[in-house]
């Protein structure tokens, strides 16, 4: 009996109810509550917590990339997270540039050099001779190239998230229920939401779940080809302390693979633990969500062993110390921002595919303009679920 007077149904009807609180579900319910907008947000553990992909003190931001379509998102994510900082009084950005090597032939550094130059976006290309001298302690590979993309950064990732949430419900309008797994979604001009101690109504949903996508959209009768794997977050010590450190101006790095120019390995100068240079590989092995720890590869931590004692001489080639993360990653490795295909007023951000922190405000704003019935004010067609065709499956 106890459980179901609990059970029974909030009187109220929210204008949106945006499940999950991490980097996207937050900034996305920032942006309801900053349009009038009578917001719920939905988080199934207590909060803060470590068992998604937003947790971890840093993220790189960088306007690095190939496709014309992020770099012009990138433009306005960056005054968007300035602005942030001024509502929230605190820091979230710090400038330290990105160091991109890869094959100087080869098409994805190429393509990446067009890109820069195209938008121009304030780049230094490093010719191989003034390499040690522009950037100490790191030992440039045989036959690749080297560009800085100067206005790049870290992200205090944590923080921000804290800065978001608070900011939303400082907001009239904006509810945070965290320790509420939500366990049944029912579709409909008003949709149904069901967690483990209440029930409620939106007039909108918003599914921004992580790595958890497909288990809530089993009940909206929808499957993504989305996958989820576990990062091993792996910070390697300085034989020196402060070599590499954000203190020396050390930068942010990329190093791509040779054969199809992907992002590979990638680090970010000593900051969070002092004397600890964070240095990762962009792929992981896959797992369930809830189980993440019973994945136990170290596969990626031979690869990077491979490359500390290669590259960076002054790191001892021993993981101090490895935290976890999970990518939930698209074939494409491109965003899901898209309404539901059957129902209209259920929106779904999901496959950030290990690069959507930077881009959390503006996938905020583009989330909340599909639930507010806007038109979002980029393109989507990159984003839109339709592409996978013969992989979405839709069970109604
Ligand atoms: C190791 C690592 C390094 C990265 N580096 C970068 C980087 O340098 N730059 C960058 O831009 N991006 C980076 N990323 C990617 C970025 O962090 C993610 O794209 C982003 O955090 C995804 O946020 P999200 O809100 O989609 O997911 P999450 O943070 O996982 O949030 C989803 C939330 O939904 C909640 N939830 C799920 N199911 C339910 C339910 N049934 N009921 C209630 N709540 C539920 C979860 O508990 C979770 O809190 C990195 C990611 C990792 C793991
Ligand atoms: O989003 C980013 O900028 C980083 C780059 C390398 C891979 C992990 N994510």
């Amino acid at each position: 009996l106890a459980r179901e007077l609990k059970l029974e149904m909030s009187s109220e009807v929210y204008d949106c109810i945006v499940i999950g609180a991490g980097i996207q579900g937050s900034c996305t319910a920032y942006q309801l509550a900053k349009n009038k907008q009578k917001t719920l947000l939905l988080e199934q553990f207590v909060l803060p917590h470590s068992r998604g992909s937003s947790h971890g003190q840093t993220r790189v931001i960088r306007k690095t990339y190939e496709e014309d379509f992020y770099v012009q998102m990138m433009h306005e994510s960056y005054e968007l997270w300035a602005q942030l900082e001024r509502e929230a009084g605190v820091e979230l950005y710090r400038r330290t540039g990105l160091l991109v090597m890869g094959p100087e032939n080869g098409e994805g550094f190429s393509r990446l050099k067009a890109t820069m130059q195209r938008h121009k976006i304030p780049t230094v290309f490093l010719e191989k001779q003034e390499f040690s001298q522009h950037i100490p302690n790191v030992n440039l590979a045989d036959g690749n190239g080297a560009l800085i993309d100067t206005f790049a950064g870290v992200l205090y990732a944590d923080r921000a998230l804290r800065a978001v949430q608070r900011l939303f419900q400082s907001c009239g309008g904006g509810v945070i229920k965290d320790g509420e797994k939500v366990i049944d979604i029912r579709p409909g001009t008003e949709v149904t939401v069901t967690t483990d101690s209440g029930v409620y109504r939106g007039r909108s949903l918003v599914i921004t779940a992580g790595p958890w996508a497909n288990t809530l959209l089993t009940h909206t009768g929808l499957q993504l080809p989305l996958k989820v794997v576990k990062i091993n977050v792996c910070y390697w010590k300085e034989k020196i302390p402060g070599t590499y450190s954000v203190g020396q101006s050390f930068p942010c790095f990329i190093e791509m693979e040779p054969i199809e120019g992907e992002y590979d390995i990638y680090g970010l100068p000593s900051n969070e633990y002092p004397g600890l240079m964070k240095v990762c590989y962009h792929m992981g092995s896959e797992t369930e969500p809830d189980e993440r720890d019973k994945q136990t590869d170290r596969g990626d931590i031979d690869i990077l062993v491979r490359f500390v004692t290669r590259c960076l001489p002054g790191l001892v080639p021993v993981p101090a110390v490895v935290e976890s993360c999970m990518y939930t990653v698209t074939p494409d490795h491109n965003f899901v921002l898209d309404s539901h295909p059957t129902y209209g007023n259920i929106i779904i951000g999901a496959g950030f595919s290990g690069h959507g922190f930077k881009f959390g405000p503006i996938i905020g704003k583009l989330l909340s303009q599909l639930a507010m019935g806007q038109v979002p004010s980029y393109d989507l067609s990159p984003f839109r679920i339709q592409r996978f065709q013969s992989h979405a499956r839709s069970s109604l």
